[in-house]
């Protein structure tokens, strides 16, 4: 295309190869995934990596990108005619995933409302003009009727998938991005579809002079033919690239003629596959593939085709400072980070219907039950016995239900937070504390009936400030536990380990709380899990509150406690007093929450390689 000619270069890459190891026949090795790749993309260009499947689009388009990881890349990738500074280049390009990552019960409008928030930042942008990108986007991308449509997913039926791809195709343009990156945005789609997605990227990288690369599996021919520019792989070597318009002619001066009527990327992604049928087929088609690859290199090295890697641009002097250092893109403050994460997060805990009800149905329901199984606790030896076992089953509900639910949705989000991340939306601390201010008030709002019902049900020792300890007890233990599913939900994954793991640690502190088991007797070996134990200093600090001061009555000729301090001293259960006891509680929850947030930090942190 002419005018490309003249665009400014915007990424170029030269002698690209990546080697990952691997084992062959027991002896490990270095398996070659990409060889000798160098080319260009210009600003306005649309490119395709096409080849077949493991031919290496993906690992190109990640080289390209920044999002290698592992393995052993070398040659050279300029951003602008410079080296790449990593922060910078992230915020300046946009890569389109595979998988549409995206919060299923938003609305279209509403994903595309928050990635503006987030993404763009307030003092470059008012509240008014993201409104207006966000338009812009919804727009350009038709997805005028499906605006008030949710996203949908699996179980939840949303847009289709057309429109969830161009959803994210959006979000991803809202920042104005000099580059954008889309990995198989047709897979899984219809040829109409296909085809709308393609068209609408091009004429959108057209109207703002954005290069994009696009890997794409066997696109119809009126794909294939919308872009400017093909890269063919085969086996991690370049066959062509260069003009989609001059591929057949390329292809038909070696001997392969594209027949009239055959889609050309069925006929080249063919021509490049190795034939697996038999050995002779295979020795034959690799043989064909080395032919084909060898002779595009020297048909570029001839300078037929070469790629202007070495051609600066003209204003160098403004560009290097731009890509090659890191420049301080403005950031929104994080206390709006923070506003805006904790209102999606609280808008998509409201969308989830079933999640609600359970959360407050499940605390009233047990506590009419339990209440109930334990009605009108006397002060004798069964009030003893059946005190102890209320307060068991007051820590039990301050445990697992708390824990398993939020836990599969902080867990099924961490895959939309790598993404964010991998894009710098905003910072890991805004998110961590929209978590917890999300799954903690609704944790200590829908337990506390269940507490108010045990309690006066039951008839615990009904006195005001007995009943508000006990709540404040009940109310820290919930608030350690929701810390205790931050921790698993970020360090354990996935999700099915995580609920194993968990259940076996639950389980375990709930075995040494000092009520199944009396510590006077355990082994010295086992006897520390106590203070490490949330379930031990909460149990002693309900125990306390409810039996200081109490006194039981006892049948004539019946060993039995006459007070509630030879209960508390019998169990063991007064090393420490009611607050000690809190403060511990209360410490480990910290270690937890701090703990998780570490682990968080870690696991979203890209560990991508940078050339
Ligand atoms: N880190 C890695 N470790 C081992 N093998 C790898 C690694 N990365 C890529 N590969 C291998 O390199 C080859 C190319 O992978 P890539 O995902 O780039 O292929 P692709 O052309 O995108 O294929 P598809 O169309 O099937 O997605 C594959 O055989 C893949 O198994």
């Amino acid at each position: 295309m002419e005018q490309n000619h003249a665009a400014e270069v915007m990424l170029s890459w030269k002698d690209l190869n990546y080697k990952v190891p691997t084992v062959l026949n027991g002896q490990k090795v270095h398996r070659t995934i990409l060889s000798d790749i160098s080319g260009e993309a210009r600003a306005g260009e649309a490119i395709a990596l096409i080849g077949s499947s493991g031919a290496g689009k993906t690992t190109l388009l990640n080289a390209l990108s920044g999002r290698i990881v592992g393995g052993h890349l070398t040659g050279s990738i300029l951003y602008r005619g410079a080296k790449r500074h990593p922060g910078t280049f992230k915020r300046l390009t946009s890569y389109v995933q595979q998988d549409d990552l995206m919060h299923p019960l938003l609305t279209v409008d509403e994903t595309l409302t928050y990635a503006s928030k987030l993404r763009l930042a307030n003092s470059e942008y008012t509240p008014q003009q993201k409104t207006e990108r966000v338009n812009e986007a919804i727009r350009q991308l038709r997805l005028e009727a499906a605006r008030n449509t949710r996203i949908g997913d699996a179980t939840t039926r949303g847009v289709s998938g057309g429109e969830r791809k161009r959803v994210s195709i959006g979000a991803e343009l809202l920042t104005d991005p000099h580059l954008l990156f889309l990995d198989e945005p047709t897979s899984g789609l219809d040829s109409n579809s296909s085809e709308m997605v393609v068209e609408l990227v091009k004429s959108i990288a057209v109207e703002r002079g954005i290069a994009t690369l696009v890997t794409i599996h066997q696109p119809s021919a009126h794909i294939f033919n919308m872009f400017d520019k093909v890269i063919l792989l085969s086996q991690g070597r370049v066959v062509y690239f260069g003009p989609t318009s001059s591929v057949i002619s390329y292809f038909g001066d070696l001997g392969y003629q594209c027949p009239m009527h055959e889609n050309p990327a069925d006929y080249f992604v063919r021509m490049m596959t190795l034939d697996y049928r038999s050995e002779d087929a295979l020795t034959k088609s690799k043989e064909q593939v080395k032919e084909l690859a060898d002779a595009f290199a020297a048909y570029s090295s001839s300078g037929s085709n070469k790629a202007d890697n070495e051609k600066q641009p003209d204003n160098l002097s403004v560009i290097e400072s731009e890509a090659s250092g890191k420049i301080d893109l403005p950031r929104n403050s994080w206390i709006y980070e923070y506003t805006t994460l904790a209102r999606r997060d609280w808008l998509n805990i409201f969308r989830n219907v079933n999640y609600c009800v359970s959360q407050v149905l499940q605390p009233i329901v047990m506590g009419l039950l339990i209440g109930f199984m334990y009605y009108y606790l006397e002060d004798n030896a069964l009030g003893v016995q059946n005190r102890l076992g209320v307060l068991y089953i007051i820590l039990v509900q301050g445990t697992f239900p708390i824990f398993f639910p939020p836990l599969a949705l902080f867990s099924a989000e961490l895959s939309i937070l790598t993404r964010e991340r991998s894009v710098a939306t905003y910072r890991l601390t805004s998110y961590y504390l929209s978590k917890t201010t999300t799954f903690m008030p609704l944790v200590l709002v829908s337990n506390t009936p269940f507490y108010i019902a045990v309690y006066f049900i039951s008839r615990l020792t009904i006195e005001a400030s007995k009943f508000f300890i006990g709540l404040g007890i009940f109310y820290a233990l919930n608030a350690v536990f929701v810390a205790f599913m931050l921790l698993f939900g970020a360090a354990v994954q996935p999700i099915e380990v995580a609920y194993v793991l968990s259940t076996a640690a639950i389980t375990v502190q709930l075995l040494f709380n000092g009520f199944f088991v009396n510590f006077h007797s355990v082994t010295v070996v086992l006897k520390w899990i106590r203070w490490l134990n949330p379930i031990y200093y909460t149990f002693s600090a309900l125990v306390q509150n409810e039996m200081s001061g109490k006194e039981f009555t006892c049948q004539p000729n019946m060993q039995c406690y006459t007070n509630g301090d030879q209960v508390i001293s019998n169990y063991d259960l007064g090393r420490f007093n009611i607050w000690q006891s809190v403060l511990l509680l209360l410490m480990l929850g910290g270690v937890f929450y701090v703990g998780g947030y570490a682990f968080l930090r870690w696991k979203a942190k890209p560990r991508y390689i940078w050339i």
